[in-house]
């Protein structure tokens, strides 16, 4: 596992997680079953934590970090990676079977979606409900309840019972009331994704004054929202750290390396096959890499059906965040009906950011106002960008020319 120096060394540090594990049981008889032979153990102290009994498996497996005031945690990892298993630790939810959470200060937590609220109480019964939870007074509550549901901008509902609202309406009464009660410690699982953008980009403006005076956790597999507003990542594969760094676009870039992606679809009439695109800078040895600031060049190879005097051949490319992040459309060409033509497009200096991109490859016939698309490979091949620059998120990554 990589590991790299924390930057915010003079701030206090609000979370220390030493050594945590926590296993399940696939199988809930043999769950309920252990669980009986482990009080039996418990009451003569020989309780083994630590071996694996069949069907049992660590969702949580030794995590050591540290989390100072000012600093945003990111979670990120692949469905069932532990992340949310770890944030129930973190917030008390659930035991560990190993290890130590150390926590200073008042804990906000965002976790399940309506996880905290009662359903049949109104959204204004409980913020006082969680406000006392959080160890507030009916008086310190009371100053804060007309911020809470401005925040959540659903004051024409506030009086309603939470289990009418909208899943947005729930996030959005659930982070005004983690945001606005001051808490040291932030946790916030996937929900944001579930309000609307506009409540996001709101979501995000408070979780940035928040880090003035707290430290954040954040669980997402939005790579967008993760790099706005985190400044460290840990990318947990298998209940395990596989990376701990405050690189946040090498955190991102790794979190996309680790996953299994989708293979071609062809899409299209299919008078136009595509057998082959090579890209590549000017060494054409080095085939499926890009070099930063030098120029691209795609070698398309197809067979044709029929004859085309007028197409464009148009190649979108996308981030591993599936967002289009270029389009690089070609001079006219004119396709023969035959196999084996060989067309390069030269599309001048990239300054794509350091990444692997996926392409789709389209040709659209300009002669034909009926059948524009001819044939259109979606995410036909991958590529990388690669040089000397830093890892950014951003697609492009523009310098200064000096
Ligand atoms: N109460 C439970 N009993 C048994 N297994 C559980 C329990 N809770 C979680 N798990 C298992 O633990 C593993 C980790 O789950 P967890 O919800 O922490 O993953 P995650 O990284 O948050 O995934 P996602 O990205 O899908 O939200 C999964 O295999 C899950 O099935």
């Amino acid at each position: 596992m990589k590991e790299e120096k924390n930057i915010h060394t003079n701030s206090e540090v609000l979370v220390k997680v030493e050594g945590l594990s926590k296993k399940f049981c696939k199988d809930l008889k043999t769950s309920l079953w252990y669980g009986v032979k482990d009080l039996t153990a418990n009451v003569f102290g020989n309780k083994n934590v630590r071996q694996l009994r069949d069907k049992e498996f660590w969702a949580v497996k030794d995590i050591n970090f540290e989390l100072r005031r000012g600093e945003c945690l990111g979670l990120i990892g692949h469905n069932g990676a532990g992340k949310s298993t770890l944030l129930k630790i973190l917030n008390g939810l659930i035991n560990p079977d190993e290890g130590k959470v150390t926590i200073r200060g008042r804990v906000g937590a965002l976790i399940e979606l309506g996880a905290g609220f009662n359903p049949i109480l109104s959204g204004r019964e409980n913020i006082y409900n969680n406000g006392a939870v959080l160890g507030f007074s009916k008086k310190e509550i009371d100053e804060k309840v007309e911020a809470i549901i401005d925040f959540s901008e659903i004051r024409e509902f506030i009086d309603m019972p939470v289990q009418n609202y909208s899943s947005g309406m729930k996030v959005r009464l659930g982070f005004a009331v983690a945001a606005q009660m001051e808490p040291d410690v932030l946790i916030i699982d996937e929900v944001l994704a579930v309000g609307d953008i506009g409540f996001a980009m709101k979501s995000f403006n408070a979780i940035s004054q928040i880090l003035k005076t707290s430290a954040v956790i954040f669980v997402s597999h939005s790579m967008p929202f993760i790099s706005r507003i985190c400044d460290n990542i840990i990318l947990m594969d298998k209940g395990k750290m596989l990376l701990k760094t405050n690189d946040v676009g090498f955190g991102v870039q790794s979190y996309f390396d680790n996953q299994k992606l989708l293979g071609a679809l062809n899409f299209g009439e299919e008078n136009i096959i595509l057998n082959n695109v090579k890209i590549h800078s000017e060494n054409p040895r080095l085939e499926g890499i890009i070099e930063y600031g030098k120029k691209s060049i795609f070698e398309i190879n197809i067979d044709s059906l029929n004859d085309y005097p007028k197409v464009k051949v148009s190649i979108l490319v996308y981030n591993m965040a599936q967002i289009n992040v270029a389009l690089f459309e070609s001079r006219y060409i004119s396709i023969k009906s035959i196999k084996g033509q060989k067309f390069i497009f030269d599309f001048g200096d990239s300054f794509l950011s350091i990444s692997n991109y996926f392409i789709t490859v389209r040709f659209d016939d300009l002669d034909n106002k009926k059948a524009l698309v001819v044939s259109n490979y979606v995410n036909y091949r991958s590529f990388q960008v690669t040089g000397a620059e830093r890892l950014v998120f951003a697609p492009l990554y523009l310098k200064e020319k000096i």
